[in-house]
């Protein structure tokens, strides 16, 4: 359920009328998602989405919601925030932050093949593309100041072997971290959470047809072979063991690089970004898992994932040039 705010019918009908969004027609509690609430509402316009922020700060929301309006006015299918007649595209409706965006066709894919990896590759890239005259900066609030802060409260809860492989790990991305190859990766504004969940494809002509990213309150700026890593560690695995699938990688890779060719520093970095953006999910799922915040309405995923993801990554490190050579890596 996540409906954690009601709202009436008259209070949506006023405040969409507000935004000359049209006159409502239905008004229905959106029982997916777990950090805020969202309804499906459609008006004699069109459908939408009302969220109302149950966590985020609206010191956080404008970099969102403005890096949405920016990538959709750019033609990347993002959901694109309404904005007030000032301009505004946060607005509050019962004492909560709130948007309204458009509602994208479709559903996510939860078992992805090659096609669908082909199409979230070739339009990542067009959205780091799109990204990069987007005039606001805010830091990847999950990044290696959090993965320090992070990794000494949730040790005492680990075993000594997943101790040590955590605090050996956060040692190898530090010292990744100050390479000048790493400093020279190319940056901009990120998803960071794109997962499958997080994607849309509706069937057009028969064929699934990417329709859309969203869930844009992990973005940041940051490197974009980060987003590129956490794309392959969620897209382009067997779930169940964490290994990477390599004809998904591949095709992920090479859907990704033809619309932005990867640059030296990239090519040899992506061994390390996979194996940080393991990292990066290990620790939050081991945070929200072992620290669960107080009164939360997040249901911990399982934290094991992404350490055997990691395990994995280090394990059986995926170059390019292996990418290529399908007999490089065992299956
Ligand atoms: N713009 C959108 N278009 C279509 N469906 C959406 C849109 N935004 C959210 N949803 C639906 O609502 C669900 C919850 O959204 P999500 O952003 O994942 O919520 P939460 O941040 O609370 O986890 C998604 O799984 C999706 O089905
Ligand atoms: N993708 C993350 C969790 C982020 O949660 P979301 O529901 O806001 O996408 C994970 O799998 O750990």
């Amino acid at each position: 359920m996540a409906v954690y705010t009601e709202v009436s019918l008259d209070e949506a009908s006023t405040f969409l009328t507000s935004l000359k969004l049209g006159n409502l027609q239905t008004l229905e509690g959106c029982s997916g998602g777990i950090e805020n609430t969202n309804y499906f509402v459609t008006t004699d316009q069109a459908p939408y989405v009302l969220t109302l922020f149950e966590r985020l700060s609206a010191e956080q929301l404008p970099f969102y919601l403005r890096l949405m309006k920016h990538l959709a006015f750019h033609g990347i299918p993002v959901p694109d925030p309404a904005a007030n007649r000032d301009g505004d595209v946060l607005h509050s409706l019962n004492g909560k932050p709130a948007a309204v965006v458009n509602r994208l066709k479709g559903k996510s894919e939860l078992a992805p093949g090659v096609d669908h990896c082909r199409q979230v590759g070739a339009m990542l890239a067009r959205m780091h593309l799109a990204g990069r005259d987007f005039s606001m900066q805010q830091p990847n609030l999950r990044a290696l100041p959090w993965w320090n802060e992070t990794v000494p409260v949730v040790l005492p809860h680990l075993e000594p072997a997943q101790a040590q492989l955590l605090q050996a790990e956060l040692a190898y991305q530090n010292h990744v971290a100050s390479q000048s190859a790493y400093t020279a990766l190319p940056r901009g504004a990120i998803h960071a959470d794109l997962f499958r969940d997080n994607v849309m494809f509706d069937t057009v002509d028969g064929v699934p047809t990417l329709s859309g990213f969203f869930d844009f309150y992990f973005a940041g700026t940051d490197a974009w072979l980060f987003d590129l890593a956490v794309c392959l560690n969620d897209w382009c695995i067997d779930l169940p063991t964490g290994a990477a699938d390599l004809e998904r990688s591949a095709a992920f890779v090479d859907a990704y690089a033809s619309v932005r060719p990867l640059t030296p520093q990239e090519r040899e970095l992506l061994p390390a970004m996979l194996r940080a953006g393991a990292l990066r999910f290990w620790i939050s799922r081991l945070w929200d898992w072992h620290l669960p915040r107080e009164a939360s309405m997040l249901q911990a995923h399982d934290p094991t994932h992404f350490e055997r993801v990691l395990r994995q990554r280090v394990a059986y490190p995926l170059t390019l040039q292996q990418l290529h050579n399908a007999d490089a890596l065992p299956a």
